[in-house]
């Protein structure tokens, strides 16, 4: 079974259809990028599957369970980490204390109060810190964060509860070439322990960290594969000259 499988996905709002039988499968330890024109659906497809919206039919399958009617909140207790889904930046605090907090808001009233000690949380804190290269800035305001290194305390926030799957809504938005170039070497070493599925425009980034694709068109998928095989569709190929 893979980790996760979204089946015939629909989704209507009003009289406009933003998606129509759209799909979505993601393996363990698999970066997965969801690709498509402006409009092809992309952001309500993963909200979709973060349960921020409720599709209007079609399943949705994690770890082996369908959790088509779960809250947001039970789908992160279930594993999955939307970013800004339950907690973002509070730009007054530290950024240890941000992470603090994602740490604490992920975690069972169980874990909090029989195994995580003070020095166990702060261990984690850091740990999540110095994997996004922010270690130094522990005790800086966020708010006196770049935008790109604000974007991975948002990643590190979260991460913060170990999730199976992250799912990334263009995380590269507003950065500069050197920060993207710098995300994608940070996301990486998450694929050990967790499972990606990423919205972006930047097709290059895809490329590079992605291991399959799943291209959006008129919310349906237009084709499902690796990156080599869809650089090598023809259709696909068709619909990125069309918008050109
Ligand atoms: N809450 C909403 N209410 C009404 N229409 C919506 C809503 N959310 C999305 N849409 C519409 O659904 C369609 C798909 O939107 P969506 O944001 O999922 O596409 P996308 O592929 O992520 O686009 P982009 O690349 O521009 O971010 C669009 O026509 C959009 O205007």
């Amino acid at each position: 079974m893979p980790l996760l499988e979204a089946t015939d996905i629909g989704k209507v709002f009003g009289k406009l259809t933003a998606l129509d039988g759209a799909a979505l499968t993601v393996g363990d330890n698999e970066f997965h990028g969801l690709i498509g024109p402006n409009g092809s659906g992309k952001s309500t497809l993963m909200k979709c599957v973060a349960g921020a919206e409720m599709p209007t039919r079609g399943k949705v399958s994690f770890v082996n369970r369908d959790i088509t009617a779960l809250s947001p909140t039970e789908r992160a207790r279930a594993g999955m980490s939307l970013k800004f889904q339950i907690t973002s930046v509070l730009p007054t605090l530290t950024l240890y204390d941000n992470i603090l907090l994602a740490l604490q808001a992920q975690s069972s009233l169980f874990d909090l109060v029989f195994s995580r000690t003070r020095g166990v949380l702060h261990d984690h804190v850091m740990m999540m810190l110095s994997q996004f290269r922010l270690a130094d800035r522990a005790h800086d305001a966020a708010a006196a964060l770049s935008h790109g290194q604000q974007q991975w305390l948002e990643i590190a926030m979260a991460l913060a509860g170990k999730p199976r799957l992250l799912l990334l809504d263009e995380p590269t938005g507003g950065m500069s070439l050197e920060e993207r170039r710098v995300t994608g070497e940070l996301l990486q070493p998450i694929k050990q322990h967790c499972s990606l599925v990423i919205v972006e425009h930047d097709l290059d980034f895809i490329r590079d960290i992605c291991d399959r694709l799943t291209v959006l068109d008129q919310g349906r998928v237009l084709a499902s594969g690796t990156v080599a095989e869809i650089q090598a569709n023809r259709n696909v190929q068709e619909i990125y000259l069309r918008r050109a």
